[in-house]
């Protein structure tokens, strides 16, 4: 899998055990990243007036020497400017002495409309803010439109969590061997630009040997092994039953978003459970999802023995408050259901919005049933808001990155959290996880969340296991958003996740 991301710990780890296995040695790594960079630049710019290189006093600016000699040597005009002390005989003092161009202070360098700049300033090893200098050249060169190709990340962005200490915004970032977080978490990742991750001679095996458990949400995770195969004698059962709480009569359309999208996802049955002062609004909006009534626990309870659902959706527009604890506690209490012949668990539960807010002020009760040795499995999709109500001192933690907190959070509630946003993190309790990349703004718009939560369950209700589910459902979403643009409103999404589903299944590799 090529789809892992690496902490700069990692990086500096597969670098290490990469120099360990030869041929390469560290100054060989730099060779490589700076012929990487180097290609691309003249690939890219070929009519450059000038290319100004920026390095700083590490490998970064190590591969900047790289890239800078290469440059020259290939004819194009390069100008170097420089900041920072290097240490004597580091691999950077090394690419530094084989290039033999003359080393500006950075404090002089005014980029101009139809220049380049290389930014090799800092990359995993920044510890601290950029200088006003650096700051200084960013700023020209936005001002004058030119391209910045940061070499690993654009200098003062944070490898590990995306956070910036000022920064560059670069038009296309050039990484080595993976991507890291900082690249898919924001806002590092609207100043990434494009970004190219480039084979510098680290090969897939030593990767392995990390035991890499950060991953970019792509297909690759989920599609081949896990993604639902309808069965040729499927029926409408064995295809997976969903059931979604509606809120009451005045709060109805976010559980009806939810079931349509379940039921769009591939569940084979869905099922509206509505308050009765709410069965005649639902009842004459569904058609093909049917409808029950569910006022008590009991109502839950005698459903519950009656047709055995796959999954439930807990939470979209149902109303804050004890009825939703109660409900919540009481579908907690169901034993989970492995099924061995096929290896899948038969049921799951995804609370979100009033589901997760309800719980607010004694988040302990809900963790405390989740951690029940045989609870079933749990998805929570809490956006912003509602991850700080359930984990107020997670979310309040300014040193985390938004990974590092959904992890946290995970663990707390022995529940698969979707940290939803434009950089929605997916974490699973036993420390998987995976930052999702490929939304569109356009998801940015009420119910949204809503759809998600029932594609979940659809793909939950289908035997996909509950982290696997969760990432498929929040990448399905987020494709069928961004392919749809402008315009879409909630109502169009269950719809628009057809055409993803269909290339999804068209492309889904044998299981061998
Ligand atoms: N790890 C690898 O496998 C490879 C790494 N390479 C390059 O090496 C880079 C990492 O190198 P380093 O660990 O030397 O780290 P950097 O070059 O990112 O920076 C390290 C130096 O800059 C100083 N520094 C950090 N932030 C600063 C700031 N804001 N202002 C002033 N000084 C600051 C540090 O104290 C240290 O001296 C990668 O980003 C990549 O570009 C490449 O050479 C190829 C191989
Ligand atoms: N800027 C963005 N880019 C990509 N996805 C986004 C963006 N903003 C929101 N989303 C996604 O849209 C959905 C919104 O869900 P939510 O906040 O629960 O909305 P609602 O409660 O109105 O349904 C989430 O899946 C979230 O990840
Ligand atoms: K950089």
């Amino acid at each position: 899998m090529r789809n892992e991301l690496l902490s700069p710990a990692e990086m500096a780890e597969a670098d290490r055990l990469a120099i360990a296995a030869g041929p390469l040695d560290g100054y060989g790594l730099m060779q490589r990243a700076g012929e990487a960079v180097a290609a691309m630049v003249l690939a890219r710019y070929p009519a450059a007036k000038k290319v100004h290189v920026l390095c700083g006093p590490g490998n970064n600016g190590g591969d900047g020497y790289v890239v800078a000699r290469l440059l020259a040597e290939a004819g194009v005009d390069v100008e170097l400017w420089a900041e920072g002390k290097q240490k004597p005989g580091s691999d950077a003092a090394l690419a530094s002495e084989a290039c033999n161009l003359p080393v500006n202070h950075i404090g002089h360098c005014y980029p101009e409309a139809g220049d380049v700049v290389v930014d090799a300033l800092y990359g995993a090893g920044l510890s601290k803010d950029i200088s006003q200098h650096a700051l200084a050249v960013s700023g020209v060169s936005s001002a004058e439109r030119v391209p910045v190709i940061s070499i690993d990340l654009p200098s003062g962005v944070s490898g590990e969590t995306g956070q910036m200490r000022g920064h560059f915004d670069a038009a296309v970032t050039v990484t080595f061997a993976r991507k890291k977080p900082g690249h898919l978490l924001m806002p590092g990742r609207r100043v990434c630009g494009e970004i190219i991750v480039a084979d510098i001679g680290i090969p897939d095996s030593i990767i392995d040997q990390l035991k890499i458990t950060t991953f970019e949400n792509t297909p690759d995770l989920w599609l081949r092994w896990y993604f639902p195969r309808t069965a040729i004698d499927a029926h409408k059962y064995k295809r997976g039953h969903v059931a979604v709480f509606s809120g009451g009569s005045s709060a109805t359309g976010a559980a009806r978003l939810s079931a349509l999208a379940a039921a769009r996802t591939g569940a084979g049955a869905v099922t509206v459970l509505s308050p009765g002062n709410a069965m005649q609004v639902n009842a004459a909006h569904l058609t093909s999802i049917m409808l029950r009534k569910a006022d008590t626990i009991e109502d839950i309870a005698e459903y519950l023995a009656e047709r055995q659902p796959s999954a439930f959706v807990l939470g979209p527009g149902f109303g804050i408050g004890e009825r939703a604890r109660a409900f919540a506690l009481r579908l907690l209490q169901q034993n989970r259901v492995y099924d061995y012949d096929r290896g899948i668990e038969l049921w799951g539960i995804v609370l979100d919005a009033d589901g997760l807010t309800s719980f607010r002020d004694n988040p302990d009760t809900l963790f405390e049933a989740s951690h029940r040795a045989l609870a079933p499995p749990l998805v929570f999709t809490p956006h912003e808001g509602e991850f700080a109500r359930l984990f107020p001192d997670i979310a309040r933690s300014k040193k985390q990155s938004k990974l590092a907190k959904a992890r946290a959070a995970a663990q707390r509630a022995n529940a698969v959290i979707v940290y939803k946003g434009a950089d929605t993190v997916i974490a699973a309790p036993d420390g998987h996880a995976a930052i999702n990349a490929n939304g569109a703004p356009w998801l940015a718009t009420a119910g949204s969340g809503d759809v998600l939560a029932g594609i979940i369950a659809g793909l939950l209700a289908q035997g996909m296991p509950p982290f696997k589910a969760a990432c498929a459902g929040v990448w399905i979403h987020a494709e069928a958003g961004r392919r749809f643009g402008p315009g879409m409103i909630a109502e169009d999404l269950p719809l628009a996740i057809v055409p993803v589903l269909h290339e999804l299944i068209e492309n889904q590799p044998d299981l061998r």
